[in-house]
């Protein structure tokens, strides 16, 4: 019925105040940047062309480039993957050659493989590109930077000469991600003034001399590890999304169970279904903390680069890196798993989970592959470690390294299930794990004789090794995020229950790397999934409350088994209704295909 709460039952078990933890949830960011980081999807996304003009342009550029691209005057898109290459940036083909009698360079590609491929926007509407090629002055390649080109007229949209432009076509399933056209550009011998090639990095003068940037050069990916820190953001709230259409689902869900006419089961009261659902809780929350953290630490990180201070630039790169590509997987495969907790009606596009799933999945891989991002992070460990012997005394996310030694001796003391609620009991088992998958991982690289043989060779361990390290930082900041002072009734002690479902459960997940790297004992492993079902008890009467606490509007959320009221048959009925082919009984070439075979007499017995 219209205007009854039919989740009202389960809001009024919570057990916390949720204007606070609505506060807690929301944190620095308002509810119209979480809305807005969505509607630039459907429209072009300036996400990274001005970062990259601000990372990257001198003073000057920008005061010429930003003016135009904030106020839209031109229209930008980062174009950097190309055909052949978008993981390995330093393998690019696209050519800017410097013609010192015209004082240009001329961007050209000279393969099919060159060919501009995926950037966003590029396909229809960009009129500008951001566009990564090799600088080549004199025969000599000085490797991949950025350039700005104009590619199509701002008088009539048409593009300029020697410039090839289309879409890429259409993208997995129906996704919102086609109404983002990313497109396809060859360079036909394009000529730009030399002041287009973005010089705050490094230079070439009018005399056609290279000056090397003075700082590293991978300040020119800059962009990348922005864009990588806000789709941690991204990847909590499109988890936290899908874990309110599903935990609001299964409470209206009621199957089996009904005894002498009694109401039916609701499905949220499964064991199995509580043991799907509230880890993907508990990571959304665990995913919105970690995000808060990482941003704050990019925040830090650009401050000291103001101050040419690039101490922390390889964690920043690492973390970027690493936690773009954890979150990212756990949201794009937790939103699958949303789907399959409400059952068929999840696989409706009414239920609002398939168009998620569609336009979240590339997540996993634009702004760099989550494996290719992991090996990252193994290469950052890897020379952490190297670094131990040399008296490098390693701080921050990767301090636990420094202890290698004390953590190899390490064996939990848990007795009793309830030692694994203390947050010290818990970090320690994550950093003895990682630190001894990340040790193990270096001894067997030392045997190798070259390097670089050793870290292909090994890379499918070094990537489990990174994904444990990752996992450590994410439980450690969610750990962090409740030694801060916050108010209301209950809700630090909800956020501690979510904690430990968190942390529990990855172990529980990842048991292999507890037991193989002899951190605990089968037996403690079995008290930690003890204590996993006793705190999925504890949760329950506040799940609901949990997830109402992302304060999603039922329009955001697109999704009729998330309604707020939870008045979803009604509205599955009503919403069906809604499509097309409902519009006449009898379907199109009914009466064309169908009825004459309906029509043909019967032969000898046999249609
Ligand atoms: C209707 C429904 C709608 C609702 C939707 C609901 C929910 C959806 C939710 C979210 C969606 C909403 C918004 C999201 C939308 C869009 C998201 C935003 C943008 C998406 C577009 C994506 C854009 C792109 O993909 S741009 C292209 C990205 N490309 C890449 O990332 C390339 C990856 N490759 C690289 O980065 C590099 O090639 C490399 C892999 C790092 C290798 O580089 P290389 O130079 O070869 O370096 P090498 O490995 O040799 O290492 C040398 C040295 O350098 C250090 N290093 C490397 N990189 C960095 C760096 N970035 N910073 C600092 N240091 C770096 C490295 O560690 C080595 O150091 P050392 O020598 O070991 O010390
Ligand atoms: C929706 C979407 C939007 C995009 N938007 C943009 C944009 O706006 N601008 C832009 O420039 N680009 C954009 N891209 C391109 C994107 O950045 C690249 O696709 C991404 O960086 C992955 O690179 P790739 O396609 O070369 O994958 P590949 O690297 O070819 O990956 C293929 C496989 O090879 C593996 N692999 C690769 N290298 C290694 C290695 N060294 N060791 C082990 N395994 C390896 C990967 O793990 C993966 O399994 C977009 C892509 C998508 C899907």
């Amino acid at each position: 019925m219209e205007g009854v709460d039919h989740l009202a039952h389960e809001r009024n078990k919570a057990q916390f105040d949720v204007a606070v933890m609505k506060a807690v949830w929301a944190g620095s960011r308002d509810a119209y940047e979480l809305f807005h980081r969505f509607s630039r999807l459907v429209a072009n996304d300036p996400e990274m062309f001005i970062p990259a003009i601000k990372a990257q342009a001198t003073e000057e550029q920008q005061k010429q480039w930003l003016p135009l691209a904030n106020k839209m005057k031109i229209i930008g898109s980062y174009t950097q993957t190309e055909l052949g290459h978008g993981s390995n940036v330093r393998g690019l083909e696209t050519t800017a050659t410097f013609d010192p009698k015209t004082d240009e360079f001329v961007l050209n590609s000279p393969t099919l493989t060159a060919t501009k491929w995926w950037p966003g926007g590029l396909g229809k509407i960009a009129t500008h590109a951001l566009a990564h090629a090799r600088l080549i002055i004199d025969d000599k390649d000085y490797g991949v930077h950025g350039f700005l080109v104009q590619l199509r007229s701002l008088d009539d949209h048409l593009t300029l000469p020697g410039i090839t432009i289309g879409d890429i076509g259409m993208k997995y399933g129906s996704g919102a991600y086609n109404t983002m056209d990313n497109g396809s550009l060859i360079f036909d011998h394009v000529r730009i003034p030399r002041n287009q090639m973005l010089m705050r990095l490094s230079q070439v003068t009018r005399e056609g001399k290279y000056v090397p940037s003075n700082v590293p050069r991978q300040l020119s990916y800059g962009t990348m590890v922005y864009v990588r820190q806000k789709i941690v953001f991204d990847a909590s709230i499109a988890l936290s999304r899908a874990v309110c259409i599903s935990t609001r689902y299964s409470a209206v869900r009621r199957q089996f169970g009904s005894h002498n006419g009694s109401p039916e089961t609701q499905v949220i009261d499964y064991k199995t279904q509580q043991a799907r659902l509230f880890p993907l809780l508990a990571s959304a929350y665990a995913i919105r903390f970690v995000s808060e953290w990482l941003n704050s630490f990019y925040k830090d990180l650009l401050q000291r680069l103001e101050a040419k201070d690039f101490s922390t630039l390889p964690e920043a790169h690492a973390c970027t890196a690493g936690l773009k590509s954890i979150t990212t997987s756990v949201a794009a495969d937790g939103i699958e798993e949303c789907r399959k907790l409400c059952g068929g009606h999840g696989y409706l596009t009414s239920s609002g989970l398939p168009e998620l799933s569609a336009v979240y999945i590339p997540a996993c891989t634009y702004e760099g592959d989550n494996v290719v991002m992991l090996l990252q992070v193994a290469r950052y460990l890897m020379k952490t470690i190297s670094q131990l012997k040399s008296g490098n005394k390693p701080v921050g996310t990767t301090a636990y390294l420094g202890r290698a030694e004390q953590l190899m001796q390490y064996h939990s003391d848990v007795l009793r299930a309830e030692d694994w609620l203390k947050p010290n009991v818990v970090v320690e088992a994550f950093e003895a794990r990682a630190a001894r998958m990340s040790m193990a991982c270096a001894q067997n690289l030392s045997k190798f004789n070259n390097p670089e043989d050793g870290f292909q060779e090994l890379s499918a361990d070094l990537v489990e090794a990174a994904t444990a390290h990752c996992q450590l930082i994410i439980v450690s900041k969610f750990i962090e995020k409740l030694q801060q002072d916050i108010p209301g009734k209950g809700v630090k002690e909800q956020l501690g229950v979510l904690r430990s479902i968190y942390a529990l459960f990855l172990l529980h997940k990842h048991i292999g790397d507890f037991l193989s790297t002899d951190c605990i004992t089968p037996k403690q492993g079995y008290l930690a999934n003890e204590q996993l079902r006793s705190l999925y008890s504890q949760v329950r009467p506040n799940a609901i409350a949990l997830v109402d606490a992302f304060n999603y509007t039922d329009h955001f959320l697109s999704s009729v088994l998330g309604r707020y009221d939870g008045n979803v048959y009604p509205k599955l009925y009503e919403e069906a209704w809604k499509d097309p082919l409902n519009d006449t009984s009898i379907p199109d070439g009914f009466h064309e295909y169908v009825q004459p075979m309906l029509k043909q007499p019967l032969h000898h017995g046999r249609l």
